[in-house]
């Protein structure tokens, strides 16, 4: 996995601009919704489409809940995902800061679901998403909206910022001990 120093650095040249109908590129080669990388992960492909994004996705065994349907999360994992592409339409980086799903079919795997997103608006440092999830007779089965914030693509560094990628996980015993709710995750600042 490349280096932190070296993704901050491709961040403009995969941000864009992207014409009408591109595939877009990875967040990065290892992130859940869309890196290649990731034998975890969704594979996402995303394209542009006009002012918004989507991608076609068939869920598969790995992301199954009940049997045959898919995994809340694993949708949720999706959308957040395919949400985080419209940044690159935006110009400027974005972290969800919050994500709602309703979810109103089950989503079953093994099945091909078309997802939509859009910015809806902006205001300020806010950008308001909304997407769906269609079969392909185009009944939807989720709807999804969320709320991201920009920020400065430093907030990577800041938070994420160790050569490889993988910080070391606050020790939990700490935590437990002290019986401070919360410490965790100020320790990574
Ligand atoms: C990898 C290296 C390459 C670099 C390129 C990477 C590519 C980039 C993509 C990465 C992959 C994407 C994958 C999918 C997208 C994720 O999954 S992103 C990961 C999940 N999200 C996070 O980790 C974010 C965690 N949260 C945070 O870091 C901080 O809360 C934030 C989001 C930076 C905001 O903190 P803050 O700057 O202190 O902002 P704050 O003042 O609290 O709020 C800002 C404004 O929003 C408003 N606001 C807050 N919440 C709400 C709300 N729910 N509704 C309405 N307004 C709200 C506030 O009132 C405030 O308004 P103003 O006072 O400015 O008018």
């Amino acid at each position: 996995m490349p280096d932190m120093g070296t993704m901050l650095a491709h961040w403009a040249e995969r941000a864009g601009p992207h014409s009408d109908g591109a595939l877009l590129p990875p967040h990065h080669e290892r992130c859940l919704g869309c890196g290649l990388d990731n034998p975890h992960g969704h594979h996402l492909q995303v394209h542009r489409r006009g002012d918004g994004v989507v991608a076609d996705h068939v869920f598969d065994e790995r992301h199954v809940g009940a049997p045959g349907v898919v995994h809340g999360g694993a949708v949720a994992t999706v959308l957040d995902d395919l949400f985080g592409f419209l940044p690159y339409l935006v110009g400027t980086p974005a972290v969800t800061r919050q994500l709602t799903v309703d979810y109103l079919s089950p989503v079953l795997v093994g099945v091909s679901y078309r997802i939509e997103a859009t910015v809806t608006s902006r205001e300020d440092r806010k950008v308001f998403v909304a997407a769906t999830v269609s079969d392909f007779d185009e009944r939807t089965v989720a709807t999804s909206s969320a709320v991201f914030i920009t920020v400065d693509v430093e907030h990577f560094a800041r938070h994420g910022g160790v050569s490889g990628g993988s910080p070391t996980p606050p020790v939990a015993d700490d935590h437990r001990d002290t019986g401070r709710e919360g410490e965790m995750g100020q320790q990574r600042g």
